[in-house]
């Protein structure tokens, strides 16, 4: 690390549904920085007098961002973590951005048991999830990994079933799919950097309990 690395904090924040509920919670412990906004067109932000930067990144690189380093710190949701299995510490389970990954086929493809799907094709953007999930289960499928409309994937036969994120299941339910087994909840995560948790010990933990405060003092709400 350079002097310069040692000086500022850089926190990435995923585009997408996590990143102002994340800007948010780092506002209430005093992370902010002018124009910092999912809009922004710039895609590093800083906040000179407090030494941060903020780094913006597409939802599914920002663990790798993190594991080399290019991050200290990040906010993603375990989901990703889960698929992208990336070399970083989990400091805090935030609690927002409550979802489930869920397995899912059409009506008409119903069957009695998760064994009887063996064989099918599973379409989803979280292939190594349902890969261990199934395997897990001793049965054997074939993955289809697709980047978003997953639903779409039964309806036009390109696969039989679906492994994706379920929130309030208007979805499903607008696609005529049934939840048929649950693989895990997901929330959003607080990450860091295995050496800058090391190098930048102090600010880190302080952070992580300074948020933790704020998550509690959400669940006695
Ligand atoms: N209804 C939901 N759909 C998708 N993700 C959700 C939902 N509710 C909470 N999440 C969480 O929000 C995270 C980011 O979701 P989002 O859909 O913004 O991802 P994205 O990959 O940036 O989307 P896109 O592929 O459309 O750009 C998910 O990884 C998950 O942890
Ligand atoms: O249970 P619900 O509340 O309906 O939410 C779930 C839907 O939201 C997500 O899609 P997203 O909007 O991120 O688009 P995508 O399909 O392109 O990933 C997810 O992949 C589901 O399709």
């Amino acid at each position: 690390m350079t002097s310069n690395d040692m000086e500022y904090l850089t926190i990435a924040l995923p585009k997408g549904k996590l990143f102002t509920p994340s800007a948010e919670i780092l506002a209430k412990i005093g992370y902010t920085a002018e124009g910092l906004s999912e809009k922004s067109r710039k895609l590093v932000i800083t906040n000179e007098e407090k030494k941060i930067k903020f780094i913006i990144t597409k939802t599914v690189d920002l663990p790798t961002y993190v594991e080399y380093g290019a991050a200290d710190i990040g906010i993603i949701g375990k989901d990703i973590l889960l698929e992208e299995n990336k070399d970083v510490y989990e400091l805090l389970d935030l609690k927002y951005g409550l979802c489930r990954l869920m397995v899912a086929v059409p009506e008409a493809l119903l069957q009695e048991k998760l064994s009887d799907y063996a064989h099918m094709r599973v379409a989803t953007k979280f292939p190594r999830v349902a890969e261990n999930f199934f395997n897990g289960k001793g049965i054997q499928m074939e993955f289809i990994k697709l980047n978003g409309s997953i639903e779409l994937g039964p309806m036009v036969g390109l696969a039989e079933i679906i492994v994706d994120i379920v929130e309030t299941g208007r979805t499903l339910k607008e696609n005529n799919l049934i939840e048929i087994a649950q693989i895990t909840n997901a929330t959003a995560r607080f990450i860091a950097n295995r050496v800058s948790f090391k190098m930048k010990f102090d600010r880190i933990n302080q952070m992580v309990e300074d948020l933790r405060a704020i998550v509690e003092s959400g669940e006695k709400k």
